[in-house]
């Protein structure tokens, strides 16, 4: 509703060139475009939305992430997002999987905090499967008011059980009002059941190629359109009430049917898997951040806050780009997710 009356009311999209020169961009024939003359870049964005240190903070407040995904065939991916989460500048991440994925995860990094909880069909007798739910939720919701942002998906796998227990788990998160980023296999799920995101303000969506396709097939009941790329990431955030979008590519481009944004620094050529990971990871922390701003700002002054979760994907995916490009230089074809990593904090 929003949607289709706001594209008509404002007939116009910001669409904002970060971290390189603006080229002319061409839209749909509906929509004006304005390239805001930006004085804040990507890294100001960044700058703006980074805590300082201070010696009176506590662990903790620099954020707490939690990650639900690892099964058995995906420990990597899990393994990504939560380490990255570290190397952001989070003082404390979690990972919520399956118990064959937790002792492959904790033995990746001893700085995880990893809860081999999750179940698969194959482990769960049928007449079980309720209370194994309920003994899931319950595990995942004694520690869900302390987390600063969830990351859905990295590696959870298809499992139709499974899904179903990370289905409630989503939807205690969206009571708590606690932000959600999905991706990965957590991007099938609510493809499949949109309602866990749609109208929420802190959900941010990461689609790669493929988990696009199927978002646009099934929200807008039409092919993706690369002609008319930044109307349609937009009609697609509006029609899905507001959530974040982040439609990862040669460009990241970013909306939430608000502004349509877009992160082009450059990256790297290699595209070995894992480096959607880094991202999510990496837009939760500084989502958290910028929401954290955000409530600092609104107390003390009159700016008006951006979207935090938009801030978040312009951050992370800046950042994620920058150090792939650095570990590239070093590792040329080589290169792997975990050099891109060892290069999160460098300049
Ligand atoms: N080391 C790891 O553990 C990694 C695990 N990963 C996890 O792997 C799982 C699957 O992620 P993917 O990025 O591979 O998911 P995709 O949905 O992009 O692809 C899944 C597979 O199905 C094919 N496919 C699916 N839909 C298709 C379509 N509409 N058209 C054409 N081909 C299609 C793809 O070619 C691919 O082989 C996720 O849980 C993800 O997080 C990845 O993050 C990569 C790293
Ligand atoms: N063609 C491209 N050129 C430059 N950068 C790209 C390109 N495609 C993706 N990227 C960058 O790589 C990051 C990860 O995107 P990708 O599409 O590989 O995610 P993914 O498939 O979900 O990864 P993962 O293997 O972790 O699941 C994006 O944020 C984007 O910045
Ligand atoms: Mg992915």
């Amino acid at each position: 509703m929003l949607a289709s009356s706001s594209i008509l009311r404002r007939q116009q999209f910001l669409v904002r060139s970060l971290g390189v020169p603006h080229n002319p961009v061409h839209m749909d024939q509906k929509a004006e475009i304005r390239f805001a003359a930006l004085g804040a870049d990507a890294e100001s964005v960044i700058r703006k939305i980074t805590p300082t240190y201070d010696p009176n903070r506590y662990k903790g407040q620099a954020g707490k992430i939690a990650v639900i995904g690892g099964c058995r065939e995906y420990t990597g991916a899990p393994y990504f997002a939560s380490i990255s989460a570290l190397k952001i500048g989070a003082d404390l991440s979690h990972v919520f999987c399956t118990k064959d994925a937790a002792t492959v995860i904790k033995s990746y990094s001893p700085e995880l905090i990893v809860h081999p909880i999750l179940e698969e069909s194959y482990s769960v007798r049928e007449e079980e499967k309720a209370s194994v739910c309920q003994k899931v939720l319950t595990e995942v919701t004694k520690w869900m008011e302390r987390f600063d942002c969830l990351v859905v998906g990295p590696g959870l796998g298809r499992d139709p059980f499974l899904l179903g227990c990370v289905t409630e788990i989503m939807k205690h998160a969206r009571q708590s009002n606690i932000p959600i980023v999905v991706d990965g296999d957590g991007l099938f799920l609510i493809t499949e059941n949109l309602d866990l995101v749609r109208g929420y303000p802190l959900a941010a969506l990461t689609p790669n190629v493929n988990e696009y396709k199927r978002l646009v097939q099934k929200v807008l009941d039409c092919e993706v359109d690369d002609h008319d790329r930044y109307a349609q990431l937009f009609s697609l955030a509006q029609r899905i009430g507001g959530v974040t979008i982040l439609r990862k590519g040669k460009c990241d481009l970013i909306s939430d049917g608000e502004t349509v944004e877009m992160v082009s620094n450059f990256g790297s050529p290699r595209r070995c898997g894992g480096q959607g990971d880094i991202l999510s990871g990496s837009v939760a922390v500084f989502s958290s951040w910028a929401r954290q701003q955000r409530s600092i700002t609104t107390k003390h002054s009159n700016d008006s806050p951006q979207n935090p979760m938009i801030l978040g994907c312009i951050a992370g995916s800046t950042l994620l780009r920058k150090a792939a490009s650095l570990a590239f230089k070093d590792k040329k074809r080589a290169t792997l997710t975990t050099d891109i990593i060892e290069c999160l904090g460098r300049r």
